[in-house]
C-alpha cells in the first residue's frame, strides 16, 4: 500500500480497481520525406474527417455541456485553417504527414499559449485534436480514455475536454490525474458530474498499483498492489435547478457564466446561466498583426452578446501584455512577466487601444441588446479604477467595474468602490498573487487551491467592503464553479458567480438548498479552517 498526495478538487470518497489512461503519442520523426508528396499531403484530410466524426458520433449521444465540449473538440479537427497548414508543410518541406500536422498543430497550441491565462489552458485541446488525427493516420490506437465496462479509478497524465466529455459517472469512480490544478478541465467536469477527483499527484503514473482508494476532499490517493472493492462516493441529490439564482430562503446570488466566444454564449444560455459574469475579450486579438478595427472588434463582440440579449454582461477589457503579448504591441521583454505590464497597465501607454476597445464594446451593447458592464483586469489602486471608470463613461459605458485580482485591490476594496459600481474577484489570479505561485506550475496547484484560507479571508474583506456600500461583489475565477466553495462564498458577501457553462446547472442547485445563515455559518468556519483540506472537509460537514 502506498499513500500519494494531491490537490483534491471534486469532493467526495471512492475505491476500485485502476484503469489507467493511454499517453499521449511519442513526437512523429521529420523523415523519411515522401516519395510522393501530393499522396502524402492527402491523407491528412480524411483522417481528420474521420476523428471529427467519431467525435460528432460521440457528442450525439449524449446531451448538455458534454455535446458542447464535443462538438467544439470535432469543429477543431476539421479546422480549415489547421489542414491547410499541415498539407502546406508536407508540400513545401517534404514532410511526413503525421509530422506535418504535429507541427502545424503546435503552431496553434503555441499561440494559444502565449495568450496566456485562460486561452493557454485551450492548448491542451490543439494537442489532444493533434494525437487523435495522427493516430488516425497511423492506423494506432488513439490516447484516451479506454471504453470502461466495469466501474473503475482512473488515472491519467492529465485530461482533455473530450475525454472528459462523456464520462459515465456510473462507471468512473474517481479520477486522478499526475498534473493539472484546481482550474483545469479535468476539476470543473468532475464537479459538474459529481465525480471525486485529485489532481496534480505527483508521482501517480510512475506508481505500481491495481486499485485506488481517492478522496476528494483531502486530496489523498492510497494505492493498493491488491484490488480493492468497488466503493462509490455518495453524489449529493441536486434538485434541478429552477434557473432563479437564489438562496434557500430568497437572497439573490446570480449565477452567470464567463464566455470567450459566440459558442460559449450559446451554451451558457442552454443551461440557464442568467447572464454573463465574465466575457474575456482577448481572442479577437489573438494572432492580429495589427490592431483589430473599431468596426472588427464591435461585429466580434455583438456575435457574442446576442444570445444575452435583454440579459446582463459584463465584458472585460483586453488582458493582454507581458505573457500575453500582441504582435501589434512591443511592450519589450520583462524579467517577471506575470508582475509586468499586464491588463490594464497596458493602456496606461496606449490609452488609444482601450478607447477604441470601449467604442467598439459600447457599439456592440447597441448591436445585441445586452445589458452592458464593462471591467477592467489587473487593476491595483482606486486610482487606476477611477481612471478606468472615467474612460469607459466618457466612451458611453455607465455600468463600470474592475476585478480584485491583486492582493493590494483587495485591502483597498472599499476605496476602489467609490470609484466604481462593482467589482469581480478574479480568484485564478488573485491565488497566485498571494501565494507568490505561477498558476501555470502543476507543482505549486495546492498553494492555488480556491480553498486556502488565507484567499478566503481576502474575499471576505472585499465581500464586506461590498455590503458597506451596498455594491455587487462577483467572483469569476474558477473558485465560484465549485458547488461547495459557491455556498461559502455566497456566505463571505459575494452576490454573483460567474463561471464555465458546465458548473451552472450544480452551482444554482447547490446555493438553493441552504438559506444564507448557514451559508454564512460556513464562511466562518472556512475562514477559520486550517487548511484548504479543513476548508473543505469543515464546509462539507455544515452543508451536509
Ligand atoms: C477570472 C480570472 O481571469 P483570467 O483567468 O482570465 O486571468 C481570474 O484571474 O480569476
Ligand atoms: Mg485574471
Amino acid at each position: 500500500m502506498s499513500r500519494l498526495t494531491g490537490v483534491g478538487v471534486s469532493s467526495g470518497r471512492a475505491a476500485g480497481p485502476i484503469v489507467r489512461v493511454a499517453e499521449p503519442l511519442p513526437e512523429p520523426a521529420a523523415t523519411p520525406s515522401p516519395a510522393d508528396q501530393v499522396a502524402e499531403a492527402a491523407r491528412i484530410r480524411p483522417a481528420a474527417d474521420t476523428v471529427a466524426e467519431g467525435l460528432f458520433q460521440r457528442a450525439a449521444r449524449v446531451g448538455g455541456d458534454a455535446k458542447a465540449v464535443l462538438e467544439t473538440t470535432a469543429a477543431m479537427a476539421m479546422d480549415p485553417a489547421l489542414i491547410s497548414q499541415a498539407e502546406q508543410l508536407v508540400t513545401t518541406r517534404s514532410l511526413p504527414a503525421v509530422r506535418a500536422v504535429y507541427e502545424a498543430a503546435n503552431g496553434f497550441a503555441d499561440a494559444l499559449r502565449a495568450a496566456g491565462g485562460y486561452m493557454a489552458e485551450r492548448a491542451r485541446d490543439v494537442h489532444d485534436v493533434r494525437d487523435r488525427i495522427i493516430a488516425e493516420i497511423d492506423g494506432v490506437t488513439p490516447p484516451g480514455v479506454p471504453e470502461l465496462s466495469t466501474p473503475s479509478v482512473l488515472v491519467a497524465r492529465d485530461l482533455a475536454p473530450a475525454d472528459t466529455a462523456d464520462l459515465d459517472p456510473e462507471l468512473v469512480l474517481a479520477l486522478v490525474t499526475e498534473e493539472g490544478g484546481p482550474t483545469s478541465h479535468t476539476a470543473i467536469l468532475a464537479r459538474a458530474l459529481g465525480i471525486p477527483a485529485v489532481v496534480a499527484v505527483r508521482g501517480v503514473l510512475a506508481a505500481s498499483g491495481a486499485g485506488a482508494t481517492v478522496d476528494g476532499d483531502a486530496g489523498d490517493v492510497e494505492l493498493s498492489e491488491t484490488e480493492v472493492a468497488v466503493r462509490v462516493a455518495e453524489r449529493p441529490e441536486h434538485a434541478d435547478w429552477n434557473g432563479i439564482g437564489q438562496t434557500a430562503d430568497g437572497v439573490p446570488v446570480k449565477v452567470l457564466a464567463n464566455v470567450g466566444s459566440a459558442t460559449d454564449s450559446t451554451t451558457a444560455v442552454a443551461v440557464g446561466a442568467q447572464g454573463v459574469g465574465l466575457f474575456r475579450t482577448e481572442f479577437c486579438y489573438l494572432g492580429a498583426d495589427v490592431e483589430p478595427d473599431v468596426a472588427t472588434q464591435r461585429s466580434a463582440y455583438a456575435e457574442v452578446l446576442t444570445p444575452f440579449a435583454g440579459k446582463p454582461v459584463i465584458v472585460r477589457t483586453l488582458d493582454a501584455g507581458a505573457d500575453k503579448p500582441l504582435s501589434f504591441l512591443d511592450m519589450g521583454a520583462e524579467p517577471n512577466p506575470a508582475l509586468g505590464v499586464r491588463g490594464l497597465r497596458v493602456a496606461f501607454d496606449r490609452p488609444d487601444l482601450l478607447d477604441s476597445q470601449l467604442e467598439a464594446i459600447a457599439g456592440a451593447a447597441q448591436d445585441s441588446g445586452a445589458e452592458v458592464s464593462v471591467m477592467a483586469p489587473m487593476v491595483a489602486t482606486a486610482d487606476e479604477a477611477g481612471w478606468f471608470a472615467e474612460r469607459a463613461r466618457a466612451n458611453g459605458i455607465d455600468r463600470v467595474g474592475v476585478m480584485i485580482e491583486v492582493p493590494a485591490a483587495a485591502l483597498s476594496a472599499a476605496e476602489i468602490l467609490q470609484a466604481v459600481d462593482f467589482v469581480s474577484i478574479g480568484t485564478n489570479d488573485l491565488a497566485q498573487y498571494v501565494f507568490a505561485a505561477d498558476r501555470m506550475v502543476g507543482a505549486l496547484a495546492g498553494l492555488n487551491d480556491p480553498w486556502q484560507p488565507a484567499l478566503l479571508r481576502l474575499i471576505a474583506m472585499v465581500g464586506q467592503a461590498g455590503r458597506q456600500v451596498d455594491k455587487s461583489v462577483g467572483v469569476c475565477g474558477e473558485a465560484a464553479s465549485d458547488p461547495h466553495l459557491a455556498g461559502v462564498l455566497a456566505g463571505l458577501g459575494v452576490t454573483s458567480l460567474s463561471m464555465n457553462a458546465s458548473a451552472v446547472q450544480a452551482v444554482g442547485a447547490a446555493l438553493a438548498q441552504h438559506p444564507h445563515a448557514t451559508f454564512r455559518k460556513a464562511a466562518e468556519a472556512a475562514l477559520e479552517a486550517p487548511s484548504a483540506a479543513a476548508a473543505r472537509q469543515t464546509t462539507k460537514t455544515t452543508l451536509a
